[in-house]
């Protein structure tokens, strides 16, 4: 089990250039065995489930160049097989489902595990992938370990409206339509940045793509797609965590960040909490005036909100930072996540720090901030932006504070802590061996 060791209570201050998002990353790792042509990618993160995809392509005989140092990957996909009886998607992370599409149109085949759940947030459903594959001509048999996908030949172009905006889903159906004969429509389309930057990598693969970053997206099938070379940008994620990270330190971090347009709302939510984002010449500040303070609505006996739902709301994945500044905030704050129902048991953990947080049901939270905190053993859920956000209380604790079971942080941001140690944070990982869940305590 990993632990981080956190000494709280130092501000943060200095520069930070993000490392690229995960969920841009994965996605278009996917869609790379769309095409057998080569395919270069800079700035590609050295990160837990980046490796994990890495290692299915290398066992389905793909050529794989990576130099992490670099950020670059030379991959190639041309002598690649897949065998159905040797070879397994990876669990524990939900981007599996992408490499979905690719096998099929290559191999006429997938298999998608059972446990393709990633982050512990709730039921997330795989229906609405599986209506995508159908949509298209896609055959789906049940196994009790998994699905397996076939089709005969191309998959044909097919028009369809999502049940919600799903992230992944609309990325399925992006790589199904992009070598299916005939064009594609897809309504209720996700639009998130990483949507956005997986539409822009596919274009330069050669797929016909119209209305990118909406909610309607058209796409013109191809007999083949061909090679590129990719860089990708700044994770907002990141950019935000390490914003917020020098304002509850009562620091002063800079952000390299090219994408300010993605911006304006994530600033105002900050802004609700006291905290003022600038963003001049590629680079983002936090700055706080006094200290973290829940800003008063003007409408009577209202809570001050944050809202999190599918682009453009808030990002979700943003929640539990923003959660992090509510218990540390003067004010009550109340956080609605309408996409989860079941992200936010972990809040109970708030109370070691001696927080006052009060679920008020499964979407719905209110903190009650600017209580006295004390430093805290916390235990953080199979969730990468909660081990975030415990990390982000116990930074602005004086004294030690151990957040066990933060490795999901190294499924999407690379040298996190040495990151926040060149901000002046005192951090450690500590390796400690799992506990055997039948040893019974003191014995
Ligand atoms: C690899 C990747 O990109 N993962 C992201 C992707 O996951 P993912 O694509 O799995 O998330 P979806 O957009 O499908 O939403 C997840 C779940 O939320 C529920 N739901 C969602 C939206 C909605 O309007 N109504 C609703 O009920 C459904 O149960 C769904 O299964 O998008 C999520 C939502 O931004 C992020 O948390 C994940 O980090
Ligand atoms: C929930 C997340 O990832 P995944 O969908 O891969 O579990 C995340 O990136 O915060």
């Amino acid at each position: 089990m990993s632990n981080l060791i956190v000494h709280g209570g130092t501000p943060l201050v200095g520069k930070i250039v993000p490392s690229a998002n995960k969920n841009a990353v994965l996605p278009i790792l996917c869609a790379t065995l769309l095409t057998r042509e080569p395919v270069r990618l800079r700035r590609v993160p050295e990160i837990t489930d980046v490796k994990k995809i890495l290692e299915v392509f290398r066992a389905l005989g793909s050529s794989v160049q990576v130099d992490f140092a670099r950020g670059v990957l030379d991959i190639q996909h041309r002598h690649t097989l897949f065998d159905e009886q040797r070879h397994r998607l990876p669990e524990a992370m939900r981007s599996s489902i992408m490499l979905v599409p690719p096998l099929l149109a290559r191999f006429g085949m997938a298999r998608i595990e059972n446990d393709v759940q990633g982050c512990t947030l709730g039921v997330r459903e795989i229906d609405p992938h599986v209506e995508v594959f159908e949509r298209f001509g896609g055959r789906i048999e049940r196994r009790p370990d998994a699905l397996i996908v076939r089709s005969n030949g191309p998959l044909h172009a097919t028009e369809h409206w999502l049940d919600y905006a799903s992230v992944t889903t609309t990325e399925n159906f992006v790589m199904c339509a992009a070598l299916a004969s005939g064009t594609s429509t897809l309504m209720n389309a996700a639009s998130e940045p990483h949507v956005q930057e997986f539409c822009e990598f596919m274009k330069k693969l050669g797929a016909h793509i119209e209305g990118a970053g909406t909610s309607r997206l058209t796409v013109a099938g191809v007999d083949a797609l061909g090679g590129c070379e990719f860089t990708f940008t700044e994770d907002f994620h990141e950019t935000v965590t390490f914003l917020a990270l020098g304002a509850i330190t009562d620091g002063d971090v800079r952000v390299k960040n090219s994408t300010p347009g993605h911006f304006p709302l994530i600033d105002r939510t900050l802004a609700k909490f006291g905290i003022h984002v600038t963003h001049e010449a590629g680079w983002s500040r936090a700055r706080i005036d006094g200290r973290l303070q829940v800003r008063e609505p003007f409408t009577a006996n209202m809570l001050q909100k944050v809202e999190a739902a599918p682009w453009p709301y808030l990002p979700v994945d943003l929640l539990p930072i923003f959660i992090a500044l509510g218990v540390r905030s003067h004010g009550s704050m109340m956080f609605w996540n309408k996409v989860y129902d079941g992200a936010m048991g972990w809040t109970s953990e708030l109370s070691k720090f001696g927080a006052h947080a009060f679920l008020s049901d499964p979407h719905r939270l209110v903190t009650f901030g600017g209580k006295p905190l004390v430093p805290a053993e916390v235990e953080s859920p199979y969730i990468i932006r909660v081990a975030i956000a415990l990390l982000m209380v116990a930074a602005g604790i004086e004294g030690r504070s151990v957040i066990r079971n933060a490795a999901p942080i190294r499924r999407a941001h690379p040298r996190f802590v040495e990151n926040l140690r060149q901000l002046g944070a005192r951090i450690e990982w500590a390796e400690v061996p799992a506990q055997d869940p039948l040893r019974v305590s003191g014995t």
